[in-house]
């Protein structure tokens, strides 16, 4: 669907400065009906990569290409891509409902569709009850959850979000995730960045991973566990008063399962013992 293409942004605000490498020869896919998280730590690139997405920034050498499942013109690929920048202008001096609706009349949708498009996100994204009041007034989780509905109330076929779960407390995030995956359920295909890799971990499908600049990883979710997982298994068990946990390897799992029914254990999770993202991304960085 996009694909990036030996991407390379150089920076150099002056010409006696160094110049700024922010993004080092990148090549990855987006396909359809893909949940991508991008991660990455602070100055990895993230922003950068996603501004040339959106063509607010052009890369220094590489190429983009958007297959025509987006559209063939630029502007009809344009009308199909839903985005939420990092931190998003929201005009302050408008109403939460006002905002909406201009965001609402510039991707042409129809008055009628408009009215009950803003009720049904601001009532899911529950920013329902202060659509009247103007955005000035508004907290930076407010904030965030009307510019996310003005990213997505067109329904584009490719959401492209900046940090969209930063600015939210945990149940705020939980809602937003639950409604990605809504999302993608649904057809659409979404490409966020967050440093945050459980939420990650949690959600998608795919994981793209920067580190100053360069690409580091781009792949299934599910084989890089699966590929960094060992041969032990782990099981937990109560004892007494208390859980215990042991791990043990492949061979020793007969024997040691039937030790636990012969002495009726009551054994509470048994599984094979396998990373987090967040361990793997670790150790992909050392
Ligand atoms: N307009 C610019 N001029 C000069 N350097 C820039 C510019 N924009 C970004 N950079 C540099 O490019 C690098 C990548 O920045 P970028 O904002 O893409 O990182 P990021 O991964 O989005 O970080 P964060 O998670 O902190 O938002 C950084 O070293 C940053 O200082």
């Amino acid at each position: 669907m996009i694909e990036f293409v030996n991407i390379s942004k150089k920076f150099q605000n002056h010409f006696w400065e160094k110049n700024i490498l922010a993004l080092d020869n990148v090549s990855f896919q987006i396909h359809e009906g893909d949940l991508v998280g991008f991660l990455g730590a602070n100055g990895a690139g993230k922003t950068t990569l996603i501004k040339i997405l959106m063509d607010f920034s052009r890369q220094t050498s590489g190429e983009l290409k958007f297959d025509s499942i987006l559209g063939e013109s630029v502007l009809e690929i344009k009308s199909n891509i839903g985005y939420l920048p990092e931190r998003a202008y929201l005009y302050q001096h408008l109403t939460g409902r006002e905002f909406l609706e201009y965001t609402g009349s510039i991707n042409s949708i129809p008055k009628n569709d408009l009215k009950s498009l803003i009720k049904k996100w601001s009532e899911k994204i529950m920013i329902d009850y202060a659509l009247d009041r103007q955005i000035k007034g508004y907290s930076k989780g407010m904030q965030q959850r009307l510019g996310f509905i003005s990213a997505l109330i067109h329904s584009p076929k490719f959401l492209v979000l900046d940090e969209p779960l930063s600015g939210l407390d945990p149940v705020g995030r939980r809602d937003f995730k639950n409604i990605l995956k809504e999302l993608n359920e649904n057809g659409t295909t979404i490409f966020f960045s967050s440093h945050i890799v459980s939420d990650v971990e949690e959600i998608c499908n795919k994981v793209i991973f920067i580190e100053k600049g360069k690409l580091l990883y781009d792949g299934d979710i599910d084989s890089l566990i699966l590929k960094h997982s060992s041969d032990q298994y782990r099981v937990r068990y109560v004892k007494g008063e208390s859980i215990e946990t042991i791990r043990f390897e492949e061979k020793e799992k007969n024997q040691i399962l039937n030790n636990f029914l012969q002495e009726n254990v009551n054994i509470l999770e048994l599984e094979k013992d396998k990373p987090t993202l967040e361990e793997i991304i670790y150790k992909i960085k050392k």
